[in-house]
């Protein structure tokens, strides 16, 4: 048994557009995504998630709602990824570059998912309308789903 990587991903809403990163370096480099990353000793998956939005885009956010979880295994690897996703509209700051992201505000009606990770095109929907999400995602590779389950929740798993 291995256990789960636990990682966040923040994706900040306006009425009518989403704020994406282009990755500059490491896993899902050159694809627009959230903001997120993985979550450290002695931290909340909350606490994470304000972290890492904060060191990848600038903003700063008191609070988040988790609105997906996401389970990604890639073929050969025994170790899960348990994305939890979040979402908030109230931040400070201005998104600004950083080492590893480079923000850019999406229209709802534009999201770039053909230049996201493949799972994207099947959740983000749901995500813009509102609604939580759980889900798994079997890859091979970093382009290829080989099967994935998907459904809206009331709530999400403990
Ligand atoms: C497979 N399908 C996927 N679809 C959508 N998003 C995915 C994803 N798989 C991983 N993600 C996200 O990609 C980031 C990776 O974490 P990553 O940025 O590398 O970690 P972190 O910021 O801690 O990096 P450092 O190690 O500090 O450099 C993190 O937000 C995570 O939720
Ligand atoms: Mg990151
Ligand atoms: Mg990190």
């Amino acid at each position: 048994m291995v256990a789960n990587k636990v990682l966040t991903l923040v994706l900040i809403r306006e009425a009518s557009r989403v704020l994406l990163g282009m990755k500059k370096r490491g896993f899902g480099e050159g694809r627009w995504n959230g903001f997120g990353g993985k979550v450290e000793k002695g931290e909340t998956i909350l606490q994470g998630a304000i972290r890492e939005l904060r060191e990848e885009s600038g903003l700063q956010v008191t609070h988040l709602d988790e609105v997906g979880r996401l389970m990604f295994e890639f073929i050969g690897d025994p170790q899960l990824l348990e994305v939890h996703v979040f979402t908030g509209t109230k931040y400070t700051g201005v998104p600004t570059e950083t080492n590893e992201m480079r923000p850019c505000w999406y229209a709802v009606d534009k999201i770039p998912l053909k230049e996201m990770w493949p799972d994207d095109k099947y959740w983000f929907p749901m995500f813009l309308k509102g609604s939580k999400f759980s889900g798994y995602f079997k890859f091979e590779g970093h382009n290829k789903i080989l099967e994935y389950d998907l459904k809206e929740v009331e709530k999400l798993p403990e």
